[in-house]
């Protein structure tokens, strides 16, 4: 049964969404901030409760176009800063300057709650960590790199090749994130070799905006990853997910340990989701040592130091 709110809020999505929609470019201007700022602002409150799967097919359609229209919207914005921060650097390092983007404030926010759910779940100091999904304007690696892992390397996998030479000609001038942010452009599901080398693989919220194909993406993760390694999967909750896709921790990750669920009240619009590829079960000792041997085998959340096999026990 829904109520006269949430009636109220689904009416003032559609209305936004029609308006949106009709926009002829989403490039970043006053009408397009305007109008996505009103969206989120709609979106924010946790209350009324929204749950999307009782939503009509009618407002389900309209919530998966909306979908889409704020990803191309976002990667424009991104696209925009990117773009405005290389070419206004004269010679200075861009990084310098992260704070021109609108959102940038969100980013801090919402990696330093990332980094703290990790670091709950993670004792080791990850040394290889994927971001999938980075974009052309890569603010949490950049973000997690500066502020929270020194020491770590990422790896940044984008479909899109223009928002990866975009993303390097960001860091490029960046004496140490030139050297450990490196940028692979790929479908991440065309990605298998090399995936069980990260302790820690982020996916973008971005990354399969429907529910089958979010789910696809995850599979195909934990069919790679190593096992006792961490995903950490943004969602959304209530009505929030008329700007992103939600993961479903019940159903959608399928192979892996779920191990908390946060959801932010604040403008932290994401939800965090951190699960654990389930430890090594049918694997055979052959890809076992081989795991080990690329020093990433980690058990219950501790990289082993050595490896004792069956024999030896
Ligand atoms: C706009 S960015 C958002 C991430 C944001 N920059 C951050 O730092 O959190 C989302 C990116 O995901 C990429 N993407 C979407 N589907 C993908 C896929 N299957 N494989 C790899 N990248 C993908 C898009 O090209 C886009 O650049």
């Amino acid at each position: 049964m829904v109520c006269q709110e949430q009636e109220a809020l689904v009416n003032k999505v559609l209305d936004l969404y029609h308006k949106i929609s009709s926009l002829d470019t989403l490039k970043p201007s006053q009408d397009v901030d305007t109008l996505f700022t009103q969206l989120v602002r709609t979106c924010i409150p946790h209350t009324p409760f929204i749950d999307i799967t009782k939503l009509s097919t009618t407002v389900q359609e309209a919530r998966s176009n909306l979908i889409r229209l704020c990803a191309e919207a976002e990667s424009l914005l991104e696209m925009h800063y990117s773009a405005l921060l290389v070419s206004s650097s004269s010679g200075e390092n861009p990084l310098g300057r992260l704070h021109v983007f609108p959102y940038y404030s969100n980013y801090l926010k919402l990696s330093s709650l990332e980094f703290n759910i990790l670091s709950q779940h993670c004792q080791a100091v990850p040394t290889k960590i994927a971001f999938v999904g980075s974009g052309p304007l890569p603010l949490t690696s950049i973000v997690l790199a500066t502020n929270h892992f020194p020491s770590t390397t990422f790896h940044n996998y984008d479909i899109d090749a223009l928002a990866n030479s975009m993303a390097k000609a960001l860091v490029s001038s960046d004496h140490d994130l030139s050297k450990r942010m490196v940028f692979h452009t790929s479908d991440i599901l065309d990605v298998s070799h090399g995936l069980n080398e990260f302790n820690v693989v982020f996916l973008a919220a971005l990354v399969g905006m429907k529910n089958e194909e979010k789910k696809k993406v995850i599979d195909h993760l934990g069919k790679y990853m190593a096992p006792g390694a961490f995903l950490m999967v943004r969602s959304a909750y209530s009505a929030r997910a008329f700007l992103y896709p939600v993961v479903n921790p019940s159903f959608d990750l399928k192979g892996f340990e779920v191990l908390s669920v946060f959801h932010p009240t604040d403008e932290v619009i994401n939800s965090v989701v951190i699960a654990r590829k389930c430890p090594i079960t049918s694997t055979s000792s052959k890809e076992v040592q081989s795991l080990f041997n690329n020093n990433n085998l980690l058990i219950n959340g501790n990289m082993i130091e050595e490896l004792v096999t069956e024999e030896q026990l």
